[in-house]
C-alpha cells in the first residue's frame, strides 16, 4: 500500500478550479517532490493530504485512511510543515517543542531534535526573534515531533539563503534515512533534482508530468547538447537533418548540436563516416531547469 494516495482529487474554491483531476502515490520511504508555477494547485494538494481541506471530488488516502473522516489516527501518522506558518511571538523554541509533543501519545524525544537541527542555542529564545533559517528548522522539529511516519514539507527553503537550503537538504536526507517518507512541495529545480525519487510536475491544477528527475530531463526535446571544434567544417544541413536536432549554433568556432541522445550518436556516427576529428568534443545534459520550462511551457513561475 503506498504511504500517501491520491486520485482524481478536485478542489475550487467558489468558481476557481485549483486542483483538478490530480492523481499520484507516493511509495514509503520515498521523498516525492510536487514541482510547479505559482498558483499550480500544491499548496491546496498537499492541505488534502493534511486534511486540513476536504476535498470537493476524488480519495485522498494516508497509510490507507482518509484525512477527513479519520483525522486524528492520519495527525499521528503525518507531520505537517506548512507554508508561511507562524507561531505565537512570545513562545520561546522549549515550550513550543513541549506543547507540540503534548498532543502527541508517543512523541519523539524533542532534545535529539534540537539536536539534530542545530537549536540547541535557540532553547530559550521566543518564536519571534528566530532568524528564518531558524524558523524553519523549528517547523521541521515541530513536524516530526510525533514521531510521523511520513512529513509534509511545503516551500522548506523558501527564503533561506544558500547555506541555510544546503543545511536543510541534508536535514530532509536525515529525515529520510531514518525511516520517514517526504513529501515536499518546492519551487527550487536544483532541490527537487538534488533531492526528490520522483516528481509529479502540477500545473494549473493538473499532474502534467510524473517521473524520476532524470526521467523528467529524458523527456524534453532538448535534453543534451554536444559541442565541439571539427577540422574540417561540417555543414549545417547535415548537422539539423540529425535526428531529434532542435538546434545548430556556432560560435567562437564552436558548434553546438541540441537534441537527445538519439542526436548525439548520430552525430558521432557522421564524424566517423565523414572521417573528421571534432576537437574538445562535450556533451552537456540538460537540467530539470530546462526540462520543467519544457513541461509547463512557463516562464510564468
Ligand atoms: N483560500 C483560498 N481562497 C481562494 N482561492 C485560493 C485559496 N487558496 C488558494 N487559492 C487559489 O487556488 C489556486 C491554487 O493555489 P495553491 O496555493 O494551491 O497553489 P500553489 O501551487 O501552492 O501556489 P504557490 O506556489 O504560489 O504557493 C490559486 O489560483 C490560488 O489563488
Amino acid at each position: 500500500m503506498p504511504m500517501i494516495e491520491i486520485q482524481d482529487l478536485h478542489k475550487a474554491y467558489g468558481d476557481r478550479k485549483a486542483v483538478d483531476g490530480v492523481s499520484f502515490a507516493v511509495e514509503e520511504g520515498e521523498i516525492f517532490g510536487v514541482l510547479g508555477p505559482n498558483g499550480a494547485g500544491k499548496t491546496t494538494t498537499v492541505e488534502c493530504v493534511a486534511g486540513l481541506r476536504v476535498p470537493d471530488g476524488g480519495t485522498v488516502r494516508v497509510a490507507g485512511l482518509d484525512p477527513v473522516t479519520r483525522h486524528e489516527e492520519v495527525t499521528r501518522l503525518l507531520g505537517v510543515q506548512l507554508q508561511q506558518s507562524e507561531l505565537q511571538p512570545k513562545l520561546t523554541v522549549r515550550e513550543a517543542l513541549g506543547l507540540y509533543a503534548s498532543f502527541h501519545d508517543r512523541p519523539a524525544d524533542w532534545r535529539v531534535l534540537v539536536e539534530r537541527l542545530g537549536l540547541e542555542g535557540q532553547l530559550g529564545t521566543r518564536f519571534g526573534r528566530l532568524s528564518g533559517g531558524q524558523k524553519q528548522r523549528l517547523f521541521v522539529a515541530l513536524a516530526l515531533v510525533g514521531n510521523p511516519r511520513a512529513v509534509v514539507l511545503d516551500e522548506l527553503t523558501t527564503g533561506l539563503d544558500p547555506r541555510s537550503r544546503r543545511e536543510t537538504w541534508a536535514l530532509v536526507e536525515d529525515i529520510r534515512a531514518g525511516g520517514v517518507t517526504v513529501l515536499l512541495v518546492t519551487h527550487f529545480m536544483e532541490e527537487a533534482q538534488r533531492l526528490c525519487d520522483r516528481i509529479a510536475v502540477i500545473d494549473r491544477g493538473r499532474v502534467t508530468a510524473l517521473d524520476t528527475p532524470a526521467g523528467l530531463i529524458d523527456r524534453t526535446a532538448a535534453s543534451r547538447t554536444v559541442s565541439f571544434a571539427a577540422d574540417t567544417p561540417l555543414d549545417r544541413a547535415d548537422l539539423l537533418a540529425l535526428p531529434g536536432t532542435v538546434e545548430v549554433e556556432t560560435r567562437d568556432g564552436r558548434t553546438s548540436v541540441t537534441g537527445t541522445d538519439e542526436t548525439v550518436d548520430a552525430f558521432i556516427h557522421l564524424l566517423a563516416r565523414r572521417a573528421v576529428t571534432a576537437r574538445g568534443l562535450r556533451v552537456v545534459e540538460a537540467t530539470l531547469d530546462d526540462a520543467y520550462l519544457d513541461l509547463t511551457g512557463a516562464d510564468r513561475s
